[in-house]
């Protein structure tokens, strides 16, 4: 099959009816809910990017294997032009969302095309499970599937392993095999935009020791499956919000949800890791789903914190404060942060390390330094529009205050910006800056940069010690070397 249009995206969903909760219901109609009727379009418009005569040669390529055009998430690396192929996928994606939906259906395709071509490092715990992991991998790659994942047990008592929890099926686990499969039970999080998916893969982060062999999974199943509840965190925008009011919340509302398992059956086809703490401990290193993956998050980080930078620019220009020194620092700060990330990128691109089995990864420490700098820079870029914004943030009236004859003309009057703006001009650009800074939807924007990519903070630390292995520091040792010299001391 291959690529899908974004019809045929809509399609599928309909096709399902997976357990999504939302607001103390269940959702009936996913496809006309107020709350994901908008983020289905949007999606469904980067799959139609797919058959855009501007883009379709740029982001998909003929799959060697099948002779069908796939997506170049689908793509395994071999050369520097596989990278930049990539690239031009993930900025495409990310430039039509500009960069506030993390999720798009080319980040966990890159997740699994990087564990379906380093999957042999599974066969010597059970060969079936990299025959899993390559049979999936075709199955959503000739489908054109979109995936969620949860990797994360969910927040309960962090001072604690899993098998310690107030139950011992809080955090998910396998109860018991069956000849059909594995029969699973507990939570994971935070699967983002779960209920707008076709498929949930489970995995997660090293870090097991002994006694978690229950929790060591990793296994893929369809959203739909008999047994998962999908529930919602609180929506951030209900649908009936209108465009102009809300420019960004009312289009890129990405739900995240937690999963419950209760007692779903996991076909052993579908079982990647199961019982085995070192192999589910060796799933990031041993097959690259931190590195491939990070230059997806890092272009689209890049793409987001150059929106925000934008805004902050266009809002300053909009009230003539962009000549004033302090304004000027701020904004010159975050342009100098934008081209940071973008450098990072174009060292991670070009400083590519190709492997033994010919697939090549763009570098990770500068990637990794972008995951380290975004968490930092872009609550930093929206403090710099809530400064720069100040009172104005607060003045806005909405769409139907501007409809209304009797208020039209004083809104017109007292709501114009610097010369050249007008009214309606400034007062929609400070409604896209409230989105993005003082919405809750703007929070959960930036709370998203913070953490999307584990705990920046434990994940410095990482960065620390693999650095101090790899490091020689020798630049130390030779300034001290060349002081003794000067004292004409004999060494
Ligand atoms: C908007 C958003 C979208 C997300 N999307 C996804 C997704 O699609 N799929 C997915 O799987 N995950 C997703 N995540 C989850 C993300 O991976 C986690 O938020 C991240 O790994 C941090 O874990 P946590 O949130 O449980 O924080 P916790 O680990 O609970 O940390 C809470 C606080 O305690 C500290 N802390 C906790 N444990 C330790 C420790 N052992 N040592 C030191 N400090 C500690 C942390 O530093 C932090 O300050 C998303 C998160 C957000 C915010
Ligand atoms: N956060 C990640 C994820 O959700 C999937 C794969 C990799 C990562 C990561 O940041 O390493």
């Amino acid at each position: 099959m291959g690529i899908r249009t974004g019809a045929e995206y809509i399609e599928g969903l309909k096709s399902r009816k997976p357990e999504v909760w939302l607001g103390g219901e269940k959702v009936e109609d996913l496809v006309n809910h107020p709350v994901f009727k908008q983020p289905i379009l949007e999606i469904a418009k980067l799959f139609d990017l797919q058959f855009d005569a501007k883009y379709q040669e740029k982001i998909t390529h003929i799959c060697s294997e099948t002779g069908e055009r796939i997506s170049n998430a689908f793509l395994v690396p071999k050369t520097f032009e596989d990278i930049k192929a990539r690239g031009e996928l993930f900025e495409a994606y990310a430039k039509s969302t500009f960069g506030l939906m993390g999720r798009t259906p080319d980040f966990l395709n890159v997740v699994l095309t990087s564990m379906a071509s380093n999957s042999w490092f599974l066969d010597k715990y059970n060969p079936e499970w990299s025959k899993n992991v390559q049979n999936y991998f075709k199955f959503v790659r000739d489908q054109d599937l979109f995936l969620t994942h949860a990797i994360i047990n969910p927040q309960n008592d962090r001072s604690k392993p899993s098998y310690e929890q107030k139950d011992l099926f809080t955090h998910l686990g396998a109860v018991e095999e069956t000849a059909e499969g594995l029969v699973v039970r507990g939570a994971k999080m935070l699967a983002t935009l779960a209920p707008i998916t076709d498929e949930v893969i489970i995995y997660s982060f090293p870090g097991f020791h002994e006694g978690d062999e229950r929790y060591a999974l990793a296994f893929a199943l369809p959203i739909d499956t008999p047994g998962l509840k999908i529930i919602c965190r609180e929506q951030m925008q209900d649908g009936k919000r209108s465009f102009f009011d809300h420019p960004l919340a009312s289009r890129f509302e990405e739900m995240d949800a937690v999963l419950v398992f209760e007692d779903v059956l996991v076909p052993w086809n579908r079982v990647f890791i199961h019982n085995n703490v070192e192999a589910a401990n060796n799933l990031y290193p041993k097959t690259g789903i931190a590195q491939q993956p990070a230059h997806q998050s890092g272009i689209r980080g890049y793409i987001k914190l150059a929106f925000a930078t934008e805004v902050a620019c266009k809002l300053a220009d909009s009230i003539g404060v962009d000549g004033y020194l302090n304004v000027q620092n701020d904004l010159g700060e975050l342009l100098q942060a934008v081209e940071t990330i973008r450098a990072l990128l174009r060292t991670a691109e070009n400083e590519y390390e190709t492997l033994p089995s010919g697939e090549v990864r763009p570098a990770m420490e500068p990637l990794e330094t972008i995951r380290g700098l975004l968490p930092t820079m872009y609550p930093r870029a929206i403090e710099v529009i809530q400064t720069i914004g100040a009172g104005g943030l607060l003045m806005s009236p909405t769409e139907a205050d501007f409809q209304h004859p009797e208020l039209r003309n004083s809104l017109d009057k007292y709501y114009v910006g610097r010369e050249g703006v007008s009214s309606l001009e400034r007062v929609q650009l400070f409604k896209l800056a409230w989105d993005l800074c003082g919405e809750a939807f703007g929070q959960r924007a930036l709370q998203y940069e913070r953490y999307y990519t584990g705990d920046p903070i434990r994940k410095r630390a990482i960065f620390y010690n693999q650095m101090k292995r790899k490091k020689t520091f020798t630049m130390v040792d030779d300034a001290l070397n060349g002081a003794n010299k000067l004292i004409g001391e004999p060494i």
